[in-house]
């Protein structure tokens, strides 16, 4: 008798699956500082909106600045569409009630007042690099409020490597 084949283990679980879609995203982004992913997934964990951070559509990228510092019209910072409103934005639906955003970087002020409006009720972040700054005190002020949920994402192996060649 031969062995039953048994199923493939090495599979990715539903955070490192939402997680990597984030990742991928990001790589959409031409910030050359910081590029950053959203993935949002319902409770039937189909995923319902992504998005990347970038420059409003019909905004030439190459007309916007990309700097960090500078006056701030000359900054990218008041031009730039965050990550996840853009995810929020090109989602399925406007009721995203129950669902999770999965994102490369903690969300700032203005995306956590996106986030709880759309009724998402978990974050899952991977970096927290701006964890002093007023803008993530301000977030973590309004979730605790809010009752939204964040965590952090454990990565169980350092890396997904995706592969181009056929065979
Ligand atoms: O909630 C957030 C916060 C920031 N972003 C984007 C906006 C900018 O393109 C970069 C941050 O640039 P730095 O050079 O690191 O200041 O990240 C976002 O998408 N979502
Ligand atoms: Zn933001």
């Amino acid at each position: 008798m031969t062995e039953p084949i048994k199923k493939r283990l090495n599979y990715l679980s539903w955070d490192e699956y939402f997680m990597a879609v984030a990742l991928l995203s990001a790589e959409r982004s031409k910030d050359p500082n910081t590029q950053v992913g959203a993935c949002i997934a319902n409770r039937q964990n189909k995923i319902v909106g992504v998005g990347y951070n970038g420059f409003p559509i019909g905004c030439s990228d190459d007309e916007l600045p990309w700097d960090r510092q500078g006056p701030f019209l000359t900054t990218k910072y008041p031009y730039v569409c965050h990550a996840e409103l853009n995810a929020v934005l090109n989602a399925i639906s406007t009721d995203l009630s129950g669902c999770r955003i999965y994102v490369g970087l903690f969300p700032c002020n203005e995306c956590t007042k996106v986030i709880i409006q759309s009724g998402i009720k978990e974050i899952v972040y991977l970096s927290d690099k701006y964890r002093d700054s007023d803008q993530v005190k301000a977030a973590k002020r309004m979730l605790d409020l809010a009752g939204v949920s964040y965590r952090r994402f454990i990565p169980q192996r350092p890396e997904i490597t995706l592969s181009f060649s056929l065979d």
